[in-house]
């Protein structure tokens, strides 16, 4: 048995954040997590709301779901959740993914680690700020980071105020050889109202590169918004 606790796959689509943004690529996303913050866009893969749609597959489950959905048309998965790193299993989907000239990113916020990591093509860690009352264990990132210091890495933080954009900096400085994202935080999960939401979500991309860009400690970063939500909200699978 090696299943793999599914909560969603879909795609076609881009990839709205961080290091690879734009990419077309399809979604994995695994159930659970071991943090519960504030603001988490996908909730539902943790606090037992999405619970009726968690299934358990097989690797070779998965990637048959994937071709289904993207035909030949695909080049790119993402695995994110929830938290991947939790699930040893993935190595398995991994394994098919390569063997089948797949590349993979991840996300996932560097609390936990699995030697799978070492096969991932665009690996995105997103350590958390204050505003989501989570509290970053430095060794254990640390520890994280120097292990896949050698791939292609990022760390992207999402910033809500002005005590996580200190800590986004905290972060950047503590790795500074590190492609850096800053991201806008989205803190209205729920509504319907995309117009309303993507003037919200634009006068927090505006603050934010305000900010950076008369800020001589960020020199090298990159400043981005959560892309997919200009184009589709709130929507889930998308
Ligand atoms: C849902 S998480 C899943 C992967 C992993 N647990 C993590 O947090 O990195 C995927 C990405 O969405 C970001 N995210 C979650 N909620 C958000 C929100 N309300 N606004 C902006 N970004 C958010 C996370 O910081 C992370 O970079
Ligand atoms: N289009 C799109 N891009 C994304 N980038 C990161 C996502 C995530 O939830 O991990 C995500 C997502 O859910 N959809
Ligand atoms: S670590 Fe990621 S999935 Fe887990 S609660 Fe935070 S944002 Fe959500
Ligand atoms: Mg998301």
């Amino acid at each position: 048995m090696s299943k793999i606790p599914v909560m969603e796959i879909f795609g076609p689509t881009i990839q709205g954040e961080g290091m690879v943004i734009g990419q077309k690529t399809m979604f994995v996303r695994t159930a659970g997590c071991d943090y519960s913050c504030a603001w988490c866009d996908s909730s539902f893969t943790w606090d037992g709301t999405g619970k009726h749609l968690i299934t358990q597959m097989e690797p070779e489950d998965i990637w048959t779901k994937l071709k289904q959905l993207g035909g030949s048309g695909f080049r790119f998965v993402t695995i994110s959740g929830g938290n991947p790193a939790l699930i040893k299993n993935i190595d398995g989907l991994v394994d098919i993914l390569k063997k089948n000239g797949i590349q993979i990113g991840l996300e996932t916020q560097g609390s936990k680690w699995q030697d799978w990591f070492y096969k991932i093509d665009e690996l995105t860690i997103s350590p958390k700020p204050p505003s989501s009352r989570m509290i970053t264990d430095f060794d254990r990132l640390d520890e994280i980071i120097l292990r896949i210091s050698r791939q292609n890495i990022s760390l992207k933080v999402v910033v809500f105020n002005d005590e996580d954009y200190d800590y986004a900096k905290k972060i950047h400085q503590r790795y500074s050889e590190i492609p850096f994202f800053l991201q806008v935080g989205n803190d209205d999960c729920s509504t319907t109202d995309d117009d309303q939401l993507m003037m919200t979500l634009l006068n927090k991309y505006s603050w934010l590169i305000d900010k950076t860009m008369v800020d001589d400690e960020f020199q090298n970063v990159k400043v981005l918004p959560q892309l997919h939500t200009y184009i589709w909200g709130n929507k889930r699978g998308v």
